[in-house]
């Protein structure tokens, strides 16, 4: 009997009766000895979280820009996507603060593929090992090229294996108003951002970036990989960020300034970051360009509330179809199945509109200036 089939058979009578099986993970620890970061990536990312938290507080009067896929799904082509990133970061670094968006963990309205970390050969074998293993690889390389990355934190154990890599990380509306998750930002390292709801609601991201702010004392998992009592000291760069919702778009003035108020009254941040993607645009790439482009005339015109702008972009437009229990042939991937560089979550803008929209902004923040 394998050790983890005896601890089942250990289990007092009626627990896990749903559970298939417990497969081990290396600790954080572990992953980190096999993969480090090295001192020149952890300069750029304590830079970079300082450099976010300057723009999020209005002493740096640049525009932090998270900008990437909707999720990260092959490795190669999220490469050369960073690539061209990190040279227009380069080109507008006197304008824009550019992050990649780095999304390894795919919060679902429903069912569907989870991301890299959770199901990295996109076949529903959640082979997780390999998974962190993927993304820790993936942000070491993206820092090789000194771009700073941004994630989302979605189940509240990966943060312990990656977050040391990452400079700007991210709630989503499906989880602001999960009391584990508010935990969980109160420990991290870096500036977070908590969407509005998915009904559009802010209030319950407000109450989020509250409770995030504040200590708190919860049950986790330290770098061994040792189940613990975690004690946060709270996390004072929590800020909104604006998605949308069901009863429809919040990227303008009106909805804009509703939102900043509200944190402001909680004492919280006013300053705020408009997602130009999600239910800002229906979730259609053609759509973001334009919602980018009207807020660049807002920015242009002075507006100093938004501070950031989140867009989700890759190589090429759109997005495909992945369906994680599909059949291939036998020798072939679900990977080499796809189109090269298209997003298989939500629809993404591709480079050429993306250059041209960070061009917009970059003039933007000029004129601002
Ligand atoms: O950003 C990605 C999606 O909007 C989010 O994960 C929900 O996706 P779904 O509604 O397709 O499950
Ligand atoms: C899932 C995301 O967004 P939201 O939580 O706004 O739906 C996302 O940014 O990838």
């Amino acid at each position: 009997m394998n050790s983890v089939a005896a601890l089942i058979a250990k289990a007092p009578a009626n627990s896990n009766e749903r559970v298939i099986s417990f497969s081990p993970l290396p600790s954080p620890a572990e992953l980190m000895a096999d993969l480090p970061a090295a001192e020149k990536t952890g300069l750029l990312v304590s830079r970079a979280r300082q450099d976010v938290r300057a723009v999020l507080d209005g002493l740096d009067s640049r525009l932090l820009l998270i900008v990437g896929p909707c999720s990260i799904h092959d490795t190669v082509a999220g490469l050369e996507y960073a690539r061209r990133l990190a040279e227009a970061a380069h080109r507008h670094e006197g304008e824009l603060l550019i992050v990649m968006r780095s999304y390894f963990e795919k919060p679902r309205t429903t069912i569907g593929w989870k991301g890299l970390v959770n199901d990295p050969h996109l076949d529903g074998s959640h082979d997780m090992n390999a998974g962190l293993r993927a993304a820790r690889r993936f942000l070491l390389a993206v820092a090789e090229l000194g771009l700073p990355t941004a994630t989302e934190f979605l189940e509240p154990l990966s943060a312990q294996y990656l977050a040391d890599l990452v400079s700007w990380g991210a709630i989503g509306a499906r989880t602001t108003e999960s009391q584990t998750h508010r935990q969980l930002v109160s420990g991290l390292s870096m500036p977070v951002g908590f969407k509005n709801g998915t009904d559009g609601g802010i209030r319950v991201a407000v109450d989020a970036c509250g409770a995030a702010s504040a200590a708190q004392g919860f049950m986790g998992i330290d770098e061994d990989g040792r189940t613990a009592v975690v004690a946060t000291a709270g996390n004072p760069d929590v800020h909104l960020i604006l998605r949308g919702g069901s009863d429809g778009p919040n990227y303008d003035a009106v909805a804009v300034e509703s939102a900043s108020a509200q944190m402001a009254e909680a004492k919280l941040n006013p300053r705020v970051i408009v997602d130009a993607s999600h239910a800002n645009s229906g979730k259609s790439h053609l759509r973001q360009v334009d919602v980018l482009r009207e807020l660049a005339d807002r920015i242009a015109a002075g507006d100093t509330t938004i501070a950031g702008i989140m867009a989700e972009s890759f190589l090429m437009p759109g997005a495909q179809k992945l369906d994680p229990a599909q059949s291939v042939q036998p020798g072939f991937s679900v990977l080499e199945t796809l189109s090269y560089g298209q997003s298989v979550t939500d629809a993404c803008m591709g480079w050429e509109a993306t250059e041209r929209a960070l061009e917009q902004l970059a003039t933007a923040v000029k004129a601002r200036r």
